[in-house]
């Protein structure tokens, strides 16, 4: 499950980088056509050959950043993006571009600040900053050698262009480290969300729990249980049945007079106990209202489910409440089957009827519907 997760994951990031790296390739291809139409224009102070050759090594960088990402090699470093790479790459070649312009060099002073906003949102305020170091240094490299080398048209306009270049790069500067701020913030509200998020779930569950239990014994109440019993009986199909029965403690108004309601909620909460411990997973018990409870046992038989009762019941007749003693403990129940399409109301009605009958026959037993019918 989380590998696949993972390899989903895997997959959806490799689609957005290649997207964004299509963008790059978008982007190389505009500034090529420029490039085209600077040298028509006599704009480069080299031989067509080299225009070309840069036009080349772009290509090549861009074939060799396509095939990273499509044989997945990107994936086994720690900037799975290449952002910085790229980044790099783009100021080198719009170096290499500036050093080649001779009038047209202010103009495409532009690329600079472009190559940069390529790694605005993915690079650290750090590494952002150390990238349009190293570009602004290219560009320093390129007048400085011009410089030396005698070859300096207009020191003026150098000047003018390196303070422009300097402080557009300072102020994207800036704007990525307001950007690293921004989206700190966001995140950090987002995680605080989900924080909310969960313990607003976990109290909701709380609360269903709640709804759906009974607060003396811990079963679920009846409400739930007759939710749960719908759902049963939907889920039934013609070769499957159900046990439904209604269980109820016998005498329990004397043991309240007896020994006090408070030992009466203890004789309750012990049924609880014994059923919770003889019945499996998957079997529903419930408390019905006052001393009676339901029980449900999914996809069973007659034979079965009259065994589970039975065991139920001696089982209870031997157990002692928790720091009270009340003798003879009994319980009557009354059973029946429930089969696809029966409903659940006259369901219940057929299992009181058994009770009643449990009852009428001398409490301490279980009687069904289908010994009723036998009779
Ligand atoms: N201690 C306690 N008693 C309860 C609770 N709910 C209902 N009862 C009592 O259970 C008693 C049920 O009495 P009856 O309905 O007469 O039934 P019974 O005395 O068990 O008699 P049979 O069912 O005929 O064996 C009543 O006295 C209720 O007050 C409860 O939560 N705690």
């Amino acid at each position: 499950m989380t590998s696949s997760n993972n390899s989903l994951n895997q997959k959806t990031l490799q689609r957005l980088l290649l997207k964004r790296f299509s963008m790059a390739v978008g982007t190389y291809l505009a500034i090529s056509s420029i490039v085209v139409v600077a040298s028509f224009c006599d704009l480069f102070q080299v031989a067509g050959s080299s225009v070309a050759m840069l036009l080349g090594a772009m290509v090549a960088s861009q074939l060799l950043f396509l095939g990273m990402f499509l044989s997945g090699r990107n994936q086994r470093l720690s900037d799975p993006s290449l952002t910085e790479a790229q980044v790099l790459v783009a100021l080198g070649l719009t170096t290499v571009l500036v050093a080649m312009l001779d009038k047209g060099r202010g103009s495409l002073l532009v690329v600079y600040p472009m190559s940069m906003l390529f790694g605005l949102f993915q690079l650290q305020t750090r590494v952002f900053f150390r990238c349009a170091c190293l570009g602004f240094l290219g560009f320093l490299a390129i007048n400085f050698y011009e410089f030396q080398a005698g070859t300096t048209r207009d020191v003026g306009l150098v000047v003018l262009q390196t303070c422009v270049l300097g402080l557009v790069l300072a102020w994207l500067n800036l704007f990525a480290w307001y950007m690293q701020q921004m989206r700190q913030r966001m995140r950090k509200r987002r995680f605080a969300l989900q924080a909310h998020q969960d313990t607003l779930r976990g109290m909701m569950r709380q609360l269903e729990d709640m709804v759906a239990t009974d607060e003396l014994t811990g079963l679920f109440n009846r409400r739930h249980f007759l939710r749960m019993a719908a759902q049963a009986l939907e889920a039934l199909t013609p070769a499957r049945q159900h046990g439904l029965a209604l269980i109820d403690l016998d005498h329990f108004k004397s043991i309240n007079d007896r020994y006090g309601h408070a030992a009466g909620d203890r004789v309750l909460q012990a049924f609880a106990g014994v059923a919770s411990a003889c019945l499996r997973d998957g079997d529903v018990i419930a408390r019905y209202g006052g001393e009676e409870f339901v029980l449900l046992i999914p996809d069973t038989d007659a034979v079965s489910f009259q065994a589970c009762c039975e065991r139920l019941r001696v089982a209870f007749s031997e157990c002692q409440p928790v720091n009270v003693k009340v003798p003879n403990l009994s319980l009557s129940v009354g059973m029946t089957l429930v089969s696809m399409y029966d409903d659940l109301d006259e369901a219940l009605h057929r299992a009181d009827q058994a009770l009643y009958q449990a009852k009428r026959s001398g409490r301490n037993r279980s009687a069904s519907t289908w010994e009723l019918a036998d009779a």
